[in-house]
């Protein structure tokens, strides 16, 4: 297989993978990105000097076509890209909620599939992608496609059915990460802490337990239970959370994003 990529679909998603690639040391002449919007193609080329084709060129281009446009345009995309598509391609969705099956009907029975669900801290190399095959992706497919998410962060293969919990998780999770910032910076400013400063302890609050989860080898609840001492201050703020029922609250928001992705894979049906 020789690696060249089209990339359809360059906006956050795309753009992150496409910049964490070159990054690695990928060449240019290497990836092209097929995008709808003009404007953002031009912007592209002159950040990455990278190309922009239609569709039918892109698939004669490159052997892997890494799909990222949302869910809702799947449907479209997958009815144009069905003629130029052959199951010499590897395809390579991270659209949420899109089973592999879908874009296996779509684009022709044969035609490998691995679907994916990377995150945002692709931006920094600090990614959690979750790689899963379809039925006719075999394991150079899913090591192919693990190529292009290894140098963005971390990468795990799961089993499909696992993808919409993993999607509510990982794929969401920055989100979660980033309400909660939002929130502790906010507190500080009812504390009375200018707003600089505030984002600068939790920032690096957050950076620091972060390393320690990964790094410590210790279960969250043994680090929580250092920072709580008896009679303390940490034990009077963990009541009230308890007592707001934030840990329901979480139970159930990434339940209801599970929901959503299941939902969204059911749009074409
Ligand atoms: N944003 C995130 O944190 C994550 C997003 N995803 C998935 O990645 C996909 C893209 O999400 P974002 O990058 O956030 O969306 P986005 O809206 O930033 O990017 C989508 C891009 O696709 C382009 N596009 C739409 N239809 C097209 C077509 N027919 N041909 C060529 N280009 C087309 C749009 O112009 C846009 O630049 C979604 O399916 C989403 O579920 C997966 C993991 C995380
Ligand atoms: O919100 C979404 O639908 C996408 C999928 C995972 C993260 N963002």
């Amino acid at each position: 297989m020789t690696d060249r990529l089209g990339i359809i679909g360059a906006g956050k998603i795309g753009e992150s993978l496409l910049a964490g690639l070159l990054r690695s040391g990928v060449r240019p002449d290497d990836v092209v990105v097929v995008e709808k919007f003009q404007e953002r193609a031009e912007s592209l080329y002159q950040r990455y000097g990278v190309r922009d084709l239609s569709l039918a060129e892109a698939a004669a281009f490159a052997n892997t076509l890494l799909i990222a446009v949302k869910p809702q345009d799947m449907g479209e995309l997958l009815v144009k890209m069905a003629p130029a598509v052959t199951s010499d391609h590897l395809i390579v969705t991270v659209a949420a909620g899109i089973p592999t099956g879908y874009v296996e009907r779509q684009l022709g029975e044969g035609v490998p599939v691995v679907r994916v669900m990377p995150n945002t801290p692709a931006l920094v190399d600090q990614a959690m992608s979750v790689v899963a095959a379809g039925a006719y992706a075999n394991a150079d497919h899913l090591a192919a496609a693990e190529k292009i998410f290894s140098p963005v962060g971390k990468v795990l293969r799961l089993p499909e059915n696992q993808l919409d919990a993993v999607t509510a998780l990982s794929g969401s999770g920055p989100a979660y990460f980033f309400f909660l910032v939002e929130a502790m910076i906010d507190a500080g400013i009812l504390l009375g802490l200018p707003r600089a400063i505030a984002a600068d302890l939790i920032v690096q609050t957050a950076l620091g337990s972060a390393v320690m989860l990964r790094d410590s080898g210790e279960h969250p609840v043994q680090l929580r239970e250092g920072v709580t001492s008896p009679g303390g201050t940490t034990i009077m703020a963990i009541k009230e959370l308890e007592k707001h029922g934030v840990r329901a609250a979480l139970l159930e928001a990434i339940e209801a994003a599970r929901d959503r992705s299941v939902e969204l894979g059911k749009l074409y049906d």
